[in-house]
């Protein structure tokens, strides 16, 4: 096996899966012999995390500007690269990440509206190249989606966050800025159908990481 660690995100709408999923990749991989991380974004270190608390908070006395949203993220992105992804990828660890830079051109690109370029400008910044080695798109109709986390929320209790009080267009644009990406960068990101029962899902993941690991063995 490669001594390099790789990078793997787990990206979709709300609610599609990607938590539960998370945890079952790595395990996956785990049970390979490989050390993984799993983390998420925005947030993963405590100061990343206290950038989503601001992100997710759904206080309404001062809305949020879609810029500073913008800034925000690639500010909880910059701290999670610099104190936790890259040390582990450069110890050979694999990180198994919930949600990256596809989510802020779904979220803040399709969903709010701001230009892909200025995005990709602050990507460029950012990351200084680093992009994950494979992205699982977990896609399912919003409508679907919004049952399961509206279930999720029942019984765990909680409030929705500022994201998850977004009107339906909102989470349509969102899909459609996420699958446009999958399509225009198919050799990274496999899309997986989510609207399935939870082992159809799982199988299909795990052919593909077998698939990944074998390559680049
Ligand atoms: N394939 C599945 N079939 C049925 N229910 C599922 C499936 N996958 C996940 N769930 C359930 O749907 C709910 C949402 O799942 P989960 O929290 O993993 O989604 P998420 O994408 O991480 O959500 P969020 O975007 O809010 O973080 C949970 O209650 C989970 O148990
Ligand atoms: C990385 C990233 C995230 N978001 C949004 C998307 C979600 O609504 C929340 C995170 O909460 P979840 O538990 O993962 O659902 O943040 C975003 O708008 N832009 C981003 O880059």
């Amino acid at each position: 096996m490669s001594s390099r660690g790789r990078f793997i995100t787990l990206e979709g709408g709300e609610g599609v899966g990607k938590s539960t999923n998370l945890a079952w990749v790595a395990e996956h991989l785990e049970a390979r012999g490989l050390e993984v991380v799993r983390t998420r974004e925005p947030g993963g270190t405590p100061r990343a995390e206290a950038i989503r608390g601001l992100l997710l908070d759904p206080a309404t006395d001062e809305p949020l500007d879609d810029d500073a949203e913008l800034l925000l993220v690639f500010a909880a992105r910059a701290q999670h690269l610099a104190r936790l992804v890259r040390p582990a990828l450069a110890r050979g660890a694999w990180v198994v990440c919930d949600r990256f830079t596809d989510a802020t051109f779904a979220y803040q690109g399709g969903g709010r509206g701001i230009a892909a370029g200025r995005i990709a400008e602050l990507e460029a910044f950012v990351q200084q190249g680093l992009q994950p080695d494979l992205t699982l798109l977990l896609d399912m109709p919003m409508e679907a989606a919004q049952r399961r986390l509206a279930g999720r929320l029942d019984r765990d209790g909680g409030e929705r966050d500022r994201f998850e009080r977004e009107r339906a267009e909102f989470f349509e644009a969102v899909r459609r800025a996420y699958l446009a990406r999958a399509a225009a960068a198919p050799e990274r990101m496999l899309v997986v159908d989510a609207d399935r029962p939870l082992a159809a899902v799982r199988a299909e993941l795990g052919v593909a990481l077998d698939r990944r690991l074998e390559a680049w063995r």
